[in-house]
């Protein structure tokens, strides 16, 4: 296992492909950890330099005291670059890590090749309930907001025909540090991007679930419609469009972080 030492805080990574082509970096959503690209994987990493990361307080990453901000989990994306020695990145997240793509794109864009933001959007409210779900895991654990939250990752009619993955990512969420979870929370409530995306100079896709209840596609047509130049693509599927309609989603991925900059 890789670990990164970012602010004082340790990060789990994980790197495929040929380090000598352009570095791919995929960040994960809340209460996922870097197992969620499992499909994206092999086709990625056949073309790119892939660096996967567990977000801080999720997967094998350190869970440090919360609440966190959507900066520190920028910030820890510029500890790992500069860890691995990347000047520069692709970078492509969902949810919170499409929030995290966003603040890295109005920040530190000299570190961003191009961006891709899947089934986010420029807040992801309504604020009250992202306390509420902190309080929640902070009391009960994290395993009692998994049904729910989980039912949302996939549509009903995959997961009854996907039910191992649909296990899976259900035991993936439930395995994360509730303290984690709770602060990444806090993170998502309190990011908002809506009055920034005019000033996104980076080539951004956006890329959305027609079923997507938690980040709708309204609001990934928000994102394509405030920054400059996106493109947007809608696939079929709810939250985790990268394990629901992958064939799709990869090739989207790769046209896109595969096309020459504009001259
Ligand atoms: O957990 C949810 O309900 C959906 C979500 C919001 C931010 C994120 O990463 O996932």
């Amino acid at each position: 296992m890789a670990f990164a030492e970012c602010d004082g805080v340790r990060l789990h990574y994980r790197a495929d492909g040929d380090p000598a082509n352009a570095a791919l970096v995929l960040s994960n959503s809340l209460g996922a950890s870097l197992d969620m690209w499992a499909p994206q994987v092999e086709p990625v990493a056949r073309r790119f330099r892939l660096i996967r990361y567990d977000a801080r307080g999720h997967g094998q990453s350190a869970v440090p005291p919360g609440p966190y901000t959507i900066a520190q989990l920028g910030r820890d994306v510029i500890g790992l670059l500069d860890h691995l020695g990347i000047g520069q990145a692709h970078f492509a997240g969902v949810s919170m890590g499409g929030l995290t793509g966003q603040w890295l794109a109005l920040n530190h864009p000299e570190r961003l090749r191009r961006l891709a933001l899947c089934n986010t959007a420029a807040t992801i409210g309504p604020p009250e309930n992202w306390t509420s779900r902190a309080e929640a895991v902070r009391a009960d654990g994290v395993g009692s907001i998994a049904d729910t939250v989980a039912a949302r990752w996939l549509t009903a009619d995959y997961a009854a025909a996907k039910p191992e993955l649909a296990a899976t990512l259900r035991r993936m969420l439930a395995a994360t540090a509730s303290e984690g979870y709770a602060a990444a929370c806090l993170a998502v409530r309190d990011a908002d991007f809506r009055a920034d995306l005019a000033r996104i100079a980076v080539p951004t896709l956006v890329i959305a679930g027609t079923h997507d209840a938690a980040t709708p596609a309204a609001a990934g047509r928000f994102l394509a419609d405030h920054i400059p130049g996106a493109q947007y693509r809608e696939l079929s599927g709810a939250h985790l469009t990268n394990l629901e309609d992958v064939a799709r989603f990869n090739e989207a991925l790769l046209a896109f972080f595969g096309e020459a900059p504009a001259s």
